[in-house]
Formats: C-alpha cells, sequence, structure tokens
C-alpha cells in the first residue's frame, strides 16, 4: 500500500507531543452491591500520543478489555464503580454524559474488537454499515456518504470494493469482515484507535496483513493506537511502548525494544518466553507461566502472581509491591526483578506511583 493509502487527520499533532489520552489512576470495581466486590482495574495509569502505538499485554482476565470499555464509556450503567481520570485532548471523558460520550465514539475515538462477525450486523450491507458511521457523525446524505464508503474500503485493502459494498458479512472472508470493520472505525478518522485482540479470530497469514494495515494506518495519518492483546508476539512490531498488566495492576512498562531486549517483572519474563521466536533452537520446547490467575493472591496484602512466580521471596507474599517509575518511564512493581540494570524498585531515581 502506498504511503499515502490513509487520509490524513491532519491537523493532528505528531508523534512526541503532548499525551492525547492520559490515564491515571482508573479503577473499576463490579459487584459493589455485593459483599465481595472485585477490582478488575486497579490504579492503572499510561499516556497515548499522537501516532503513537501501546500495548496493554496480560493473560485473560487481567482487566485490558475493561479498561478500554472504561476508555470507551462502554462499561455497563450500573453495578460498578469507576474512579479516576481519563483525560482526551484536554476533557475527562468519565465526566462526560452518556449522550456526550456517545457523540465521541465513533468520532474522535474508535473500537476495533476480536470477532468481526459480532460486531457488524449481519442484516445490513457492508456498504451501509460504512455509510452509517458517516452519516452519523460527519453529517453527510446516504448519496454523499456511499463513495466515501467505498474509498474506506479500498484504503483497507478490500478489493472489488464497489461489489463488496451490496454485500452481507457473511459473504466476506474473515480477513476482510477484519478490514471492513477497521473501515467503520476510520470512516470518521478518529485520533484514538483502540484494536481490541483485533487478529485473534484469524488465521496466522490474514493476522499479519492485519497488523501491517494498523501500522500503515498509525505511519500515515498520526492515529494514536492502544494495541490489547495476550499475545506479546503481536505488539513485538507494532508496539512503542507496552504496559503489562497482571490482575488489573501494571506490573511492567517499558519501550518495546527494552521490554523484549530486558523484560525485568519475573511475568513479562514468563510471557516472552512462552512466544515462539524464529532464531529459537529447532525443537526448543516453550515454558508457559505455571499456574493460572485463579491462584493469584489479593494484591492488598501480597503480590498477586507470587505463587506462579519462580523469583517470589517470602515478602512477596506478605507485601504489596509498589510501581516504581524511573524518570525515563520504565516502571517495575516487583521485590525481586530478573537480572538487568538497577531497576526502579531497587532504589534508583524514582517515584512511588502506588
Ligand atoms: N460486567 C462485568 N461484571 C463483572 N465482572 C466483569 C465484568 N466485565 C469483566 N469482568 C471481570 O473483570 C476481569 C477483567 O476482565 P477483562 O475482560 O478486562 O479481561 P481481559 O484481560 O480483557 O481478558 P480477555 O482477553 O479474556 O477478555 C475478569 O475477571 C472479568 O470476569
Amino acid at each position: 500500500m502506498s504511503p499515502s493509502t490513509f487520509p490524513s487527520t491532519s491537523p493532528t499533532p505528531r508523534r512526541g507531543d503532548e499525551p492525547l489520552l492520559s490515564v491515571r489512576d482508573l479503577s473499576v470495581t463490579f459487584g459493589i452491591k455485593n459483599e465481595s466486590p472485585f477490582t478488575a482495574v486497579d490504579g492503572l495509569s499510561f499516556d497515548v500520543r499522537p501516532g503513537q502505538t501501546v500495548g496493554l499485554v496480560g493473560e485473560s482476565g487481567c482487566g485490558k478489555s475493561v479498561t478500554s470499555l472504561a476508555v470507551m464509556g462502554l462499561l455497563p450503567p450500573r453495578g460498578n464503580r469507576v474512579s479516576g481520570t481519563v483525560t482526551y485532548d484536554g476533557v475527562d471523558l468519565l465526566s462526560l454524559s452518556p449522550k456526550e460520550m456517545a457523540a465521541r465514539r465513533g468520532k474522535d475515538i474508535s473500537m476495533i474488537f476480536q470477532d468481526p462477525l459480532s460486531s457488524l450486523n449481519p442484516v445490513v450491507s457492508i456498504g451501509r454499515q460504512v455509510s452509517e458511521v458517516l452519516e452519523r457523525h460527519k453529517g453527510m446524505s446516504r448519496k454523499e456518504a456511499t463513495p466515501h464508503a467505498r474509498d474506506m474500503l479500498a484504503k483497507v485493502g478490500i478489493p472489488d470494493p464497489d461489489r463488496r459494498l451490496k454485500e452481507y458479512p457473511h459473504q466476506l472472508s474473515g480477513g476482510m469482515r477484519q478490514r471492513a470493520l477497521i473501515a467503520m472505525a476510520l470512516a470518521c478518522e478518529p485520533r484514538l484507535l483502540i484494536a481490541d485482540e483485533p487478529t485473534t479470530a484469524l488465521d496466522v497469514t490474514i493476522q499479519a496483513q492485519i497488523l501491517a494495515l494498523l501500522r500503515e494506518l498509525v505511519e500515515d495519518t498520526g492515529t494514536a493506537l492502544i494495541m490489547i492483546t495476550h499475545d506479546l508476539g503481536v505488539v513485538a512490531g507494532l508496539c512503542d511502548e507496552i504496559n503489562v498488566l497482571y490482575g488489573g495492576r501494571l506490573v511492567e512498562r517499558a519501550e518495546r525494544h527494552d521490554l523484549f531486549a530486558e523484560p525485568r517483572h519475573p511475568y513479562t519474563g514468563g510471557l516472552l518466553a512462552s512466544v515462539p521466536s524464529l532464531d529459537g533452537e529447532r525443537g526448543a520446547r516453550l515454558t508457559p507461566v505455571p499456574g493460572s490467575v485463579s491462584d493469584n493472591l489479593p494484591w492488598t496484602s501480597a503480590c498477586a502472581f507470587a505463587p506462579r512466580c519462580a523469583n517470589a521471596v517470602e515478602h512477596c507474599r506478605e507485601r504489596t509491591p509498589d510501581l516504581a517509575v524511573a524518570p525515563g518511564g520504565r516502571a517495575l512493581r516487583c521485590f525481586n526483578p530478573l537480572a538487568g540494570d538497577p531497576s526502579p524498585a531497587e532504589g534508583t531515581t524514582t517515584q512511588e506511583v502506588r
């Protein structure tokens, strides 16, 4: 695809500017009327700048999707408590009314989900679904929106877009459906795109194509991208910065290169050891992280990961590790990290966050 494939979201500022999205101390607790409420996201903070791709990574249940739903204002209206701030372009999204938030969704911030089949309406043609977004958010008439919808399908690499416009989701392959969903998400040139496991339902070749498409989008338009995945392999070629979550809390954050070259949290190390590598020895076995999240200890009195951690020492089960943030932004929540340079947790210049 050519560098001019995507329309520029001008005057979007480029990489390196102020954060477009700042999440600060975000917590989401479910079952607030029950005797034992459950905190799915606990004190999470991260920034996303224009043109930056930020990964939220962790295994099932660590709070990735709940974080994205909180940012999008899509959590169930009752039965949960959300605290902290989610500042987008200077506005705290958590303070907006449902109506105000609905007006921003699809326009300023868009989301693509794991399963395109359940995200697309099965009885509405692909062209109609893309053009409806343009009618709703850009005030276009149906007549004006249809050629734009066609262009969007072409831009995301759907061949023969004139024919595809008239087709229904079941007539497209899985990869084409995901492209159609990306076309819908991009129709209004959002400045922030959240992709929640966008390639999990696709086979490996198509996965690579969709990831390449997202990378081009970010490079060409300066769109900020939050990439949610359980698979460090997916973020390897895409993310600038990676946030590793465990049990609802951030346990490590680093630039992609630093994280892959030198993981410091034993959980990050475990995730990396379970990713297949092209450089790995033939026949080498992958090492999964032992145990499951059901083994977790409560963060309030321990490190939740301690029962599964080969590096755990006695007080990991007795005290809560704080998140220590180094001046460059690298962050670590661990009493006994993997070997490497002195970590923030080992007491260099640090700022205790939580
Ligand atoms: N509406 C809800 N009510 C109660 N608990 C919920 C609700 N939504 C999510 N949870 C719980 O919050 C925790 C975090 O869920 P979340 O979907 O964010 O996990 P995830 O990291 O995205 O995992 P997955 O990849 O499996 O979706 C899970 O234990 C989940 O059961």
